[in-house]
């Protein structure tokens, strides 16, 4: 049997013990399998002397993981602390330039500095790989990096963050309020260190900029995501949603338009039936349409410690059953010199379906005026309804809901903006981007 394979863990939180225990407990497997033993050697984590319910005796411990990085025995350098910069980065770069491979769950660092990892590794010939940063256990970076070359992807859009989709499950199905579903997100390993990522949507931007980078050969361009999360929607706006046959979802969505490739994350109206709707709970899903493939839809764990290991278990074992001159798929699917300039379709010029929800005075003449100022703006409606007070009240605002049909944001924002003017709205507008599925 080839010599063992020598990994260095830096973090051992919810990802980290969960491959600790992984990889111990299934050794003599994994040995068969890869045809060489993958042996732990070296961890670094904050606190040496927590109780992880398993033993550190006979690795070796660093109490800083940049060190670990350059110094210790190890192939390969597991990154699984987080963060966007040091020391994840520094510890990341100190591992490539010493010739050891990296692997790494953090999407955060990627989404900033994946470029420039990249090269570093294609430089120095050895692998980056990071299929957990992406939608969790799903395969997708593999399927995108390897399955699917030669494709010219169109459009890219899923469910990329867990605790998101939890949340927003959790509330539709079970009624529940924002902040409890969080909390049991949290409990439950999903979330990040600061659940802000989550629910603002930036974790999903920076998974989806990595997913841009490898579907149309661009640079990574976390910046030019135009983001909106989940904190903002109401159970009021998802039974409003299920009403008219709608889910909410966190959507991340790539695709090419006539001047440029358009990043948006935002809460998305998806028809019911879809089957981007039926994903649920910590389930990510992700959807690409190729020229050649067709349209492939991957959905598993998208969050939690085993889903995630599992990734991270996957992406060793490759560099564990690699041999010396043996060619592997560069990290972003080409070479980091042949990526493009990402070239940005600025959100105004975004074309769909928009779901509107207005509170407003309940007086003669308002109705006809949201209309006219649609109108007014070329927007075509396919619905506008008014909804009957919560619990049957008689005074104070009423809701009017409207669904246009395909337009512009520039043309929805100038709508928006007229009706605001008019001076009969209480509180802001709701506005939702309804997304169009293969089902409708
Ligand atoms: N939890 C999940 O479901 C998923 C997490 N990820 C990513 O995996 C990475 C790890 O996530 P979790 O395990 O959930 O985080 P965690 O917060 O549970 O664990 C982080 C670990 O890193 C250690 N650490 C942090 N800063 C350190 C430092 N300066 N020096 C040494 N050790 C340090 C902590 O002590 C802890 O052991 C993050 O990049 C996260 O975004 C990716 C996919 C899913
Ligand atoms: N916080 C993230 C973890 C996985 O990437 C999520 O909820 O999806
Ligand atoms: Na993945």
């Amino acid at each position: 049997m080839t010599d063992a394979l020598k990994i260095g863990i830096a973090g051992l939180g919810t990802v980290g013990s969960a491959l600790f225990r992984a990889i111990t407990t299934r050794h003599n497997m994994l040995a068969d399998i890869c045809g060489r033993e993958i042996v732990i050697t070296a961890v670094s984590a904050r606190s040496r002397n927590r109780d992880r319910g398993f033993s550190l005796d006979g690795v070796n411990w660093y109490d800083d993981p940049v060190a670990m990085a350059r110094e210790a025995d190890i192939d390969v350098f597991v990154e699984l602390m987080g963060g966007e910069g040091d020391p994840a980065l520094a510890a990341a770069t100190a591992a490539l330039a010493a010739g050891r491979h990296v692997v790494t769950a953090n999407k955060a660092m990627l989404a900033r500095h994946g470029v420039e990892l990249a090269k570093l590794a294609e430089s120095n010939g050895v692998l980056l790989n990071f299929e957990a940063a992406v939608a969790g256990g799903i395969p997708v970076i593999k399927a995108m990096r390897e399955s699917l070359t030669g494709n010219s992807v169109q459009r890219i859009y899923g469910i990329l963050n867990g605790t998101c989709n939890y949340i927003l499950t959790r509330m539709q199905r079970d009624n529940l309020g924002f902040a409890e579903c969080l909390a049991e997100a949290q409990r439950l390993g999903y979330a990040e260190a600061d659940p802000a990522f989550d629910i603002e949507g930036n974790d999903t931007a920076h998974k989806l900029s990595i997913l841009t980078s490898l579907a149309f050969g661009t640079q990574i361009a976390a910046d030019e995501v135009y983001v909106e999360g989940i904190t903002n929607i109401s159970i009021d706006d998802i039974h409003a949603a299920d009403e008219l046959g709608y889910r909410i979802k966190l959507l991340g969505v790539a695709l090419k338009t006539g001047t440029g490739i358009e990043q948006r994350v935002h809460p998305t109206m998806v028809p019911k039936g879809s089957m981007i709707a039926q994903v649920e709970g910590v389930t990510n899903a992700v959807t690409i349409e190729a020229d050649i493939l067709g349209e492939l839809m991957l959905s598993g764990p998208g969050a939690g410690g085993d889903a995630t290991a599992s990734a991270v278990l996957g992406d060793v074992a490759d560099i564990a059953k690699s041999r010396p001159g043996h060619q592997h798929a560069p990290a972003l699917g080409r070479p980091a010199a042949k990526l493009e300039p990402y070239q940005r379709a600025q959100i105004q010029s975004h074309e769909g379906g928009y779901f509107i929800s207005l509170k407003v005075d309940d007086r003669a003449g308002v109705f006809a005026s949201i209309a006219t100022k649609m109108a007014d703006n070329g927007i075509s409606l396919e619905s506008i309804v008014q909804r009957a007070r919560p619990g049957g009240a008689a005074d104070g605002p009423q809701t009017v809901i409207l669904v246009t049909h395909a337009t512009t944001e520039s043309k929805v924002r100038s709508a928006v903006g007229a009706i605001k003017g008019e001076g009969y709205l209480s509180g802001e507008p709701q506005v939702i981007r309804i997304e169009r599925t293969r089902e409708g």
